[in-house]
C-alpha cells in the first residue's frame, strides 16, 4: 500500500472496516543509538485474543510495543494486518499511519495530556481517526465500553487516582478506534483493587470487541486472566512463545522469566 493511502478510510476499505484481522509481527529489531533493546520478536495476535509480553524490568516489552509503533527507537522488521480480504504491511509506516491504521497503543504511566479535561481529550482522539462529524458518536461508544469514565469527562488528570487514569488511558485508546490495542503495564502501580478493575474492563473489552491485544505485563496473576499466549523476554529476546494455559497448570517458567 503506497505512503498516501495510510489513512484510516483508505485502510477501511483495504481490510473491511469491520473485518476480523491478524496482526503478524516478525524478526522486529529495536535499538536505540548502540544499545540493542530488542531482537528478532515474533508473534502473531488474532482476532478474540491477547497475548502478554513478559519479562522483568528492561527485558524488551516496551521496546518491543514502541518498535511496533515505529516510535522511539530505530526499528526494523515486519508488521503487518491481514483480514480475509487483504493485508495491509506497516512495517515502513510512520507511526500517525500504524495509529490510522488500527493499532493502538495504551502507554505506560497512562500518559494524559494534565490541562485538557478528560471529555476533551476523548474527543479530540476520536476526531483524529474518525472526523469531527463522526468523533461523538465515538466517544459514545467508548463511554458504553467503559462507563466508569463518564463521570470523570469534566475533570483532569490531577483529579484522577491512578486506577482512574488507567482507565481513561484505556478510553482514549478506544477513541482511535483500534483493531488491535498494545497495553503497556496496564496493572503498573496500581493497587490490588484498581487492578482488578483495569483488569476486567479490559476483559469485557476483550470479550465484547474481540479486538486483538498486545500486553506487556509484569504482573503474571494479571497477563494470565487476560492472555491466549504468553511470550517470556530475556535480555531484549524472546524466549519462548506458549499457551497460557501452560502456565495455568504450572508458573515456574513464566515465574524464572519474571524473576530473572
Ligand atoms: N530511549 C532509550 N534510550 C536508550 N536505551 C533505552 C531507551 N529505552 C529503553 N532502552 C533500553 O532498552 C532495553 C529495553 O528496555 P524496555 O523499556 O523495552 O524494557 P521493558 O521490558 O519494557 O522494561 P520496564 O518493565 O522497566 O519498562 C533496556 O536495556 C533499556 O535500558
Amino acid at each position: 500500500m503506497p505512503r498516501r493511502r495510510f489513512t484510516a478510510a483508505a485502510v477501511d476499505e483495504k481490510l473491511g472496516k469491520d473485518a476480523r484481522c491478524e496482526f503478524r509481527v516478525s524478526g522486529l529489531n529495536v535499538s536505540y543509538g548502540g544499545v540493542r533493546a530488542l531482537r528478532d520478536m515474533t508473534f502473531t495476535v488474532r482476532h478474540g485474543e491477547a497475548v502478554a509480553l513478559v519479562g522483568r524490568n528492561g527485558a524488551g516489552k516496551t521496546s518491543t510495543l514502541q518498535g511496533i509503533m515505529r516510535f522511539g527507537g530505530r526499528a526494523t522488521g515486519s508488521v503487518v494486518l491481514e483480514s480475509a480480504a487483504a493485508t495491509v504491511d506497516l512495517s515502513r509506516a510512520k507511526t500517525y499511519e500504524v495509529a490510522r491504521a488500527g493499532v493502538t497503543l495504551v502507554p505506560d504511566s497512562r500518559r494524559l495530556f494534565p490541562r485538557l479535561e478528560i471529555g476533551h481529550i476523548l474527543r479530540l482522539c476520536a476526531e483524529e481517526v474518525v472526523g469531527r462529524k463522526a468523533a461523538a458518536e465515538r466517544v459514545d461508544w467508548v463511554l458504553h465500553l467503559v462507563p466508569a469514565v463518564a463521570p470523570w469527562l469534566d475533570r483532569k488528570r490531577g483529579e484522577l487516582s491512578g486506577g482512574q487514569q488507567q482507565l481513561v488511558a484505556i478510553a482514549r485508546g478506544l477513541a482511535m478506534r483500534p483493531r488491535v490495542l498494545l497495553l503497556d503495564e496496564p496493572s503498573e502501580g496500581l493497587s490490588p483493587v484498581a487492578r482488578q478493575d483495569v483488569l476486567e474492563v479490559v476483559l469485557n473489552l476483550k470479550r465484547a470487541t474481540g479486538m486483538a491485544m498486545v500486553v506487556a505485563e509484569q504482573n503474571i496473576d494479571f497477563a494470565l486472566a487476560l492472555a491466549d499466549s504468553i511470550v517470556g523476554l530475556v535480555s531484549g529476546s524472546p524466549m519462548w512463545t506458549k499457551d497460557a494455559e501452560v502456565f495455568r497448570q504450572d508458573r515456574t517458567e513464566i515465574e524464572s522469566v519474571v524473576a530473572l
